[in-house]
């Protein structure tokens, strides 16, 4: 079995690689389907879903996964910005934004939509963590400043923040509905 995971970011394909071994291939595709602006990460997922999929040819499924960093004391903010956010202020900026908030509770929440010839399906996941100052040298995006248990998502293996992540919970809902459709 073989899936398209179109996404331009390695960090999520080594993921879901890492996850779906035994299960399925994942097959890496950059294609720069339509972000749509919106404030539901599953309506983003869905529509870059069924966008790849058309684009792309009528073979094996896609997945795409919008995911992103909500953080409590900026009212949920950066959210379905935090690629962008990402890209213009950093992680470091992001970080100072939270340091002087004395609640600094965020949640990453991540959705896969699954596009083949019949159906678009969306699995969910979030973690629940702390902001703080960036440490190790793992993961990508916001992993080095995002907190759960002790560690950051940056200090772990991938197999580690696999078992806990908002990714690695998607994955895990995902998996089980993959199987029982094979
Ligand atoms: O610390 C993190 N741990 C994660 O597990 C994680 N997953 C996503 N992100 C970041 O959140 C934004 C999502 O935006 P996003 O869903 O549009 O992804 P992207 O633009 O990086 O790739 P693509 O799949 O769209 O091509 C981007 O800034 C990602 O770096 C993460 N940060
Ligand atoms: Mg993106």
């Amino acid at each position: 079995m073989l899936i398209r995971f179109v996404t331009g970011n390695e960090g999520k394909a080594r993921e879901a690689r890492s996850y779906l071994e035994g299960i399925t291939a994942v097959n890496q595709v950059e294609y720069d389907y339509t972000e749509i602006q919106s404030d539901s990460l599953e309506e983003i997922a869905t529509h870059g879903a069924r966008e790849a999929y058309e684009a792309l040819g009528d073979t094996e499924p896609v997945l795409v996964d919008d995911a992103g960093l909500f953080v409590d004391a900026l009212e949920g903010f950066p959210g379905p910005y935090s690629a962008y956010v990402e890209d213009t202020v950093g992680v470091e900026r992001l970080w100072k934004l939270v340091e002087d908030e004395e609640n600094k509770r965020a949640h990453f929440r991540t959705v896969l939509a699954y596009a083949d010839a019949e159906r678009t399906e969306t699995f969910e996941g979030a973690v629940a963590g702390t902001l703080v100052a960036p440490r190790g040298e793992g993961g990508f995006g916001y992993d080095p400043i995002f907190e759960y248990n002790g560690q950051t998502m940056a200090e772990m293996s991938t197999e580690e923040k696999n078992a806990i992540s908002h990714r690695g919970r998607a994955l895990a809902t995902f998996a089980e509905w993959y199987a029982d459709q094979h």
